[in-house]
């Protein structure tokens, strides 16, 4: 079994916990408060352009140049994707390049940038690329499963993980294509490298999981050191 299989086999149980986080099942039944999106919306955003620095170390510590014109063009992407984002939603966002800068990251968004961060330092693609390809990959999963799903029409939540494009999914997607690398990259790994590269992946699943969760109940520094300080920190925590 190739290390991909053996990854996307253990990812499962993450791909059903994602399915059924309250988050996920508000996006279905149309269910969020505008407070709910809004918090998802704006440290998404962040997110987001934190991976630009993920994708920048994938280039530079590419093993080949066909890998970097691979991440190059996910770079271009991602960039493109960022500034439509930004045009898209000036009244409740931040709404240009340098205020994303600020946007306040809160606990959970931060400790996922900090899980995908902590790889760059290893100079390696195979234990970077799994920390920023399990969110790709868990979107697109989400989004197939939904499709499946009797689900509101109304906005915002008919365009949430609907994948527009055909960038991500296929044999010659995204997905796929770092997949390929993975499997790639492991053949000259050491076991132990090719274990850690897989519980990188699967560590991202599960602080996808998270991510719906902090957005679901809100969560941020202030009503954290609430719950810390004093035991209180609102209805939903
Ligand atoms: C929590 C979280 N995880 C992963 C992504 C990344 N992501 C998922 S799908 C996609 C491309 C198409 O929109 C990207 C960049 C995100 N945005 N938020």
């Amino acid at each position: 079994m190739s290390l991909s299989q053996d990854i996307l086999f253990e990812a499962q149980p993450y791909l059903i916990a994602n399915e059924k986080h309250p988050f996920v099942q508000g996006i279905i039944h149309g269910e969020l408060s505008p407070d709910q999106l809004r918090y998802y919306d704006e440290q998404d955003i962040a997110f987001e352009y934190n991976e630009v620095g993920i994708i920048n170390a994938l280039v530079n510590y590419s093993t080949n140049t066909e890998q970097a014109l691979l991440f190059h063009k996910r770079q271009d992407l991602q960039l493109t994707m960022l500034r439509d984002w930004l045009a898209r939603e000036p009244e409740t966002m931040p709404h240009d390049w340098e205020t994303l800068k600020q946007t306040p990251i809160q606990p959970i968004n931060q400790m996922y940038r900090q899980h995908m961060a902590a790889t760059i330092q290893t100079h390696s693609v195979l234990q970077i690329l799994p920390s920023f390809a399990a969110g790709e990959w868990m979107y697109i999963e989400l989004g197939k499963w939904m499709k499946s799903q009797t689900r509101v029409q109304d906005e915002p939540f008919k365009s949430f993980l609907t994948m527009g494009n055909g960038d991500f999914e296929g044999p010659h997607g995204y997905i796929q294509q770092f997949f390929n690398i993975i499997d790639h990259e492991a053949e000259s790994a050491t076991p132990r490298e090719q274990e850690q590269a897989k519980q990188t992946f699967l560590k991202s699943c599960l602080l996808e999981w998270y991510f719906w969760d902090a957005a679901y109940k809100q969560i941020t520094w202030d009503n954290w050191k609430a719950v810390a300080l004093d035991g209180k920190g609102g209805p939903m925590l």
